[in-house]
């Protein structure tokens, strides 16, 4: 199976996807001068009021939390999208101790981590699985974090980590409304892209927040106390650095909200 090591990582994976070495992977690297500003690019809206986070989980390759997606209860539209996305869940991105783990990178720029709030086009598409494989299926919506002080709501992310320390381990987590964990300004780069670990699906519109939010080392180290490895393995894998690094434009143009 694959994974972020030596023998499993990003570098061997077009041999069981050969997706990986497609025209639109993602992430990518932006460049803010060649991403210019699209005064057609409308502003985009998250209505994330009614949303039912479900439960908390560790997927043996980051840790996910799963939405109610039965109805457009939590949707992201407007920008360069053409309908509403219902979202699914999200996910993070991260380094180890002291080094970077983002997946987009900003002029050759990583940052701590990264969040990704995955929904899907059910407009046109009836299922999540049959979105993910569709050219327009998907919208993620990428924030990126770093490092100062203590992120005033992540802790509700941080304090059920421990619940889920192992591969494949869930626990309930209701309540939670992620547009706590957005930053002021919804300004954003957008591009055609592909999910970021296999399948590696070229389906997602990714939308990606040019403001970081703050969160703490202390905060972003209980990441790093999950397990890639299930609780029968006998080896602890911990789990950090599970990014994928920045992948060929292939001339696709980036562009920018105002
Ligand atoms: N038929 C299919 N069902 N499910 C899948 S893939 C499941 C899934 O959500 N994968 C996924 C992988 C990467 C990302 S990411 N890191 O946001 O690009 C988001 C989502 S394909
Ligand atoms: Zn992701």
């Amino acid at each position: 199976h694959w994974g972020y090591g030596k023998e499993d990582g990003p570098s061997i994976w077009h041999k069981n996807f050969p997706t990986a070495d497609g025209d639109r992977q993602s992430p990518i690297d932006i460049i803010p001068k060649e991403a210019p500003c699209d005064p057609n690019l409308g502003q985009i809206v998250l209505n994330y009021d009614q949303c039912t986070s479900l439960n908390i989980t560790n997927n043996g390759h980051s840790v996910v939390v799963e939405f109610d997606d039965t109805d457009d209860r939590s949707v992201i539209q407007g920008g360069p999208l053409d309908n509403p996305y219902r979202l699914k869940q999200f996910h993070f991105h991260w380094g180890g101790k002291g080094c970077h783990g983002s997946e987009h990178t900003v002029e050759g720029m990583s940052y701590a981590s990264e969040l990704h709030l995955v929904h899907w086009n059910a407009v046109k598409y009836k299922s999540f699985g049959q979105a993910a494989e569709a050219p327009d299926g998907l919208a993620v919506l990428g924030i990126f974090l770093d490092t100062g002080d203590d992120h005033r709501w992540l802790h509700m992310v941080t304090d059920a980590l421990y619940m889920v320390k192992f591969k494949a381990s869930v626990t309930d987590f209701k309540g939670f409304n992620p547009k706590c964990l957005l930053p002021s300004s919804l300004h954003y780069w957008t591009y055609l892209g592909s999910l970021t670990t296999p399948p590696l699906h070229e389906s997602v519109i990714w939308i990606v927040l040019k403001e970081p939010i703050i969160v703490s080392e202390k905060q972003l180290g209980k990441f790093r106390m999950l397990l890639f490895s299930g609780e029968e393995e006998d080896q602890r894998l911990r789990m950090e650095n599970n990014f994928r690094p920045p992948q060929p434009l292939k001339g696709r143009k980036v562009r920018s909200s105002n």
